[in-house]
C-alpha cells in the first residue's frame, strides 16, 4: 500500500436505519500520520460513519476504502491493522485490566510496550481490578489502550476523552499525537473543541449525514469567515502603554468603520472553532 493514498476515503456514503437517513452523501478522508477530527451535533451520523469504515455496518450506497480495502469484505489481516475504540467500549470481561491489555497485545505481531502504555494512561494504578468493576473513565482508558496496543496503521477513536479527568485527558492527547507522528492515521470524534484545537491536523464537520466543511482547523475557520464577508487578522501589540488598550481598540474600530467594516475581537483557537461550528449548524438547520 502507498502512503500517499489516504488511509480512509469515503465518498457519497448513504445509510438509513428504516426511515432515519443517518448518512446522506457523506464524504470523508483521513491521511496517514495525521489526526482527523469528525465533528458534529448529536445524531449527525459520526458513529454510523465510523461503523461503516470499520465494517460493522454496510452502507446502502457510495464507497468506503480503508487502507485500500472495502472494510465490509476485508479479512482478519486487514482488521489487525485497524484499531477501534467505540463508545461504551463493550468491555465486560471478568479479567483484570492489565491482564486483558497483555492479552490484547499478544494478538499482534509487533505491539507497543504494554507497561509503557499502561503507565502513560495510568492503567497500572488499577491494573489488578476486574474490568467489569472499572469506573467509566478507567474503562475508557483501557478501551483506548486496547485500540492502539497493536500499533495500528489506522485507528478510530469515538469520543476518546469523554469522561476523563483533565490530567488524563492531557496524557491521552500526548499519546494520540505521538501515535500520529509514527505514521498512524487517527480518526476521532469529539464534542470537545480543546481536543480539536490541541490535536487535529484536519477536521470534517458533519450534520444530518453530510459534510458541511472540511480541511485544517484554520482553513475551516477562514473559509467560513470569508463566506460571511469576514477575515481574521492575527496580530500582537508590542510596546503598548499600560491602560491604553481601550483607546487603541476604539481607534481601530473607527478605522475599520471608515472602510465599511466592523472590528470584532475574538477569543482565538478553540473558541473560534466552536463559534464556526455553531454558525454552520444554524445555517444548516
Ligand atoms: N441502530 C439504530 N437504529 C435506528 N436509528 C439509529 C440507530 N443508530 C443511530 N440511529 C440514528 O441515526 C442518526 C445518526 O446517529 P449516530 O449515532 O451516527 O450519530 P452521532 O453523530 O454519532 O451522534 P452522537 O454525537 O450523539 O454520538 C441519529 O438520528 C440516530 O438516532
Amino acid at each position: 500500500m502507498h502512503n500517499d493514498t489516504p488511509a480512509l476515503v469515503a465518498e457519497d456514503l448513504t445509510l438509513s436505519y428504516g426511515p432515519v437517513r443517518a448518512l446522506d452523501g457523506l464524504d470523508l478522508r483521513a491521511e496517514h500520520g495525521a489526526v482527523t477530527a469528525v465533528l458534529g451535533p448529536n445524531g449527525a451520523g459520526k458513529t454510523t460513519a465510523i461503523s461503516c469504515a470499520t465494517g460493522l455496518l454496510r452502507p446502502d450506497g457510495g464507497s468506503v476504502r480503508v487502507l485500500g480495502e472495502d472494510p465490509w469484505r476485508a479479512g482478519p489481516g486487514h482488521r489487525a491493522r485497524v484499531g477501534v475504540m467505540i463508545q461504551d467500549g463493550g468491555l465486560t470481561s471478568g479479567a483484570p485490566a492489565l491482564t486483558l491489555l497483555r492479552y490484547g497485545a499478544s494478538l499482534h505481531a509487533d505491539p507497543l510496550d504494554v507497561d509503557e502504555v499502561a503507565q502513560h494512561l495510568g492503567i497500572d494504578e488499577f491494573g489488578g481490578t476486574l474490568v467489569r468493576r472499572l469506573s467509566g473513565g478507567q474503562r475508557q482508558r483501557l478501551a483506548l489502550a486496547l485500540a492502539i496496543i497493536g500499533r495500528p496503521d489506522l485507528v478510530f477513536l469515538d469520543e476518546p476523552t469523554a469522561g476523563m479527568d483533565p490530567s488524563i485527558r492531557r496524557r491521552v492527547r500526548t499519546l494520540i499525537k505521538g501515535l500520529a507522528r509514527t505514521g498512524t492515521a487517527v480518526v476521532l470524534t469529539t464534542h470537545l473543541m480543546d481536543d480539536v484545537a490541541g490535536l487535529a491536523d484536519s477536521v470534517c464537520v458533519i450534520a444530518r449525514g453530510r459534510a458541511l466543511a472540511s480541511g485544517s482547523v484554520d482553513e475551516v475557520i477562514s473559509d467560513h469567515q470569508a463566506g460571511r464577508g469576514a477575515a481574521c487578522l492575527q496580530a500582537t501589540l508590542r510596546d503598548i502603554e499600560p491602560g491604553s488598550l481601550d483607546a487603541l481598540t476604539a481607534d481601530l474600530q473607527s478605522l475599520a468603520a471608515k472602510h465599511g467594516a466592523r472590528l470584532e475581537l475574538g477569543a482565538g483557537g478553540a473558541a473560534d472553532l466552536e463559534s464556526v461550528l455553531l454558525d454552520l449548524m444554524e445555517e444548516d438547520a
